[in-house]
């Protein structure tokens, strides 16, 4: 399965700028083989939370349009990253998900609001899971921070995801996290992690380091410090391998630890 990773850079507030990057780069993708297309995380609006009003896209339309039509047309599976959207009760950060049917297969709105960059002043949180099915592929999305929350990730897998798509806005000077956590949600959900996060110039501090891990932890690709288009071979066979060798799963005890009430 080849898997083009857009590690894009999109620009503070420019919408029009940003729907067309985007596009052009899909098409790019497509272009290059690749057969799943997975984008960062606010690309249309970037974090420009204080202009949401005006640029935000109202219901996501326009969003589900574009990457509809991509997605049906040149026959390739879209994780459409996220877009900052603006619903009936206020802003959201969204995910998108085609099939290479040009079907709408998972929509997502980020559920760990990320104070540090103002989140929850802007945005509301999502609660719903993001589990999809690509063509074979048991996969889910989630956005950004909410890799900070194993037990997030870990309900996807468990609800059968052996692909977990990560779309992200992730800072230079968190960058060793970054990895880490990846890695972490890798190798102990023992999926695939396909992490796609934005870049920018220096002084906007987002250096790229867009990831593929294998199950295993191995890492399979790393994106540079610049914008960058990778279409990435994976075999996914090597999940269940590993599931047999090591089966976490069958050895669980979730009556020891799910449910737990922690008290302050
Ligand atoms: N956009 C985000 O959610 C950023 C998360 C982040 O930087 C972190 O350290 O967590």
């Amino acid at each position: 399965m080849k898997i083009g990773c857009i590690q894009m850079n999109m620009r503070f507030g420019k919408v029009e700028e940003n729907y067309a990057h985007a596009e052009a780069l899909i098409r790019e993708a497509a272009a290059q083989g690749a057969e799943v297309i997975v984008l960062p995380e606010m690309w249309n609006s970037g974090y420009a939370l204080e202009q949401l009003d005006e640029l935000a896209d109202v219901q996501g339309e326009r969003t589900q349009e574009l990457l509809q039509q991509l997605s049906q047309e040149l026959s390739v599976h879209i994780v459409g990253g996220s877009v900052s959207t603006k619903q009936q009760d206020g802003f959201y950060n969204t995910m998108y998900t085609y099939n290479n049917a040009g079907e709408k297969v998972g929509e997502y709105s980020k559920v760990h609001l990320f104070r540090l960059m103002d989140e929850h002043l802007h945005l509301q949180a999502g609660s719903d899971m993001n589990r999809f099915q690509l063509g074979d592929i048991e996969a889910a999305g989630v956005i950004c921070y909410d890799i900070r929350f194993p037990e997030w990730l870990r309900a996807h897998a468990l609800a059968g995801a052996k692909v977990l798509f990560v779309s992200a806005q992730w800072p230079t000077p968190r960058i060793d996290h970054w990895k880490t956590l990846l890695q972490a949600r890798a190798i102990e959900n023992q999926c695939f992690i396909i992490a796609v996060n934005r870049i920018a110039n220096k002084k906007q501090n987002f250096n790229g380091q867009s990831m593929i891990i294998e199950p295993w932890g191995d890492i399979l690709w790393t994106g540079n410090d610049e914008e960058e288009l990778a279409v990435v071979d994976i075999d996914l066979s090597v999940v269940d391998e590993i599931r047999t060798r090591i089966p976490v799963y069958d050895d669980r005890r979730p009556n020891l630890y799910d449910g737990v009430v922690v008290t302050k």
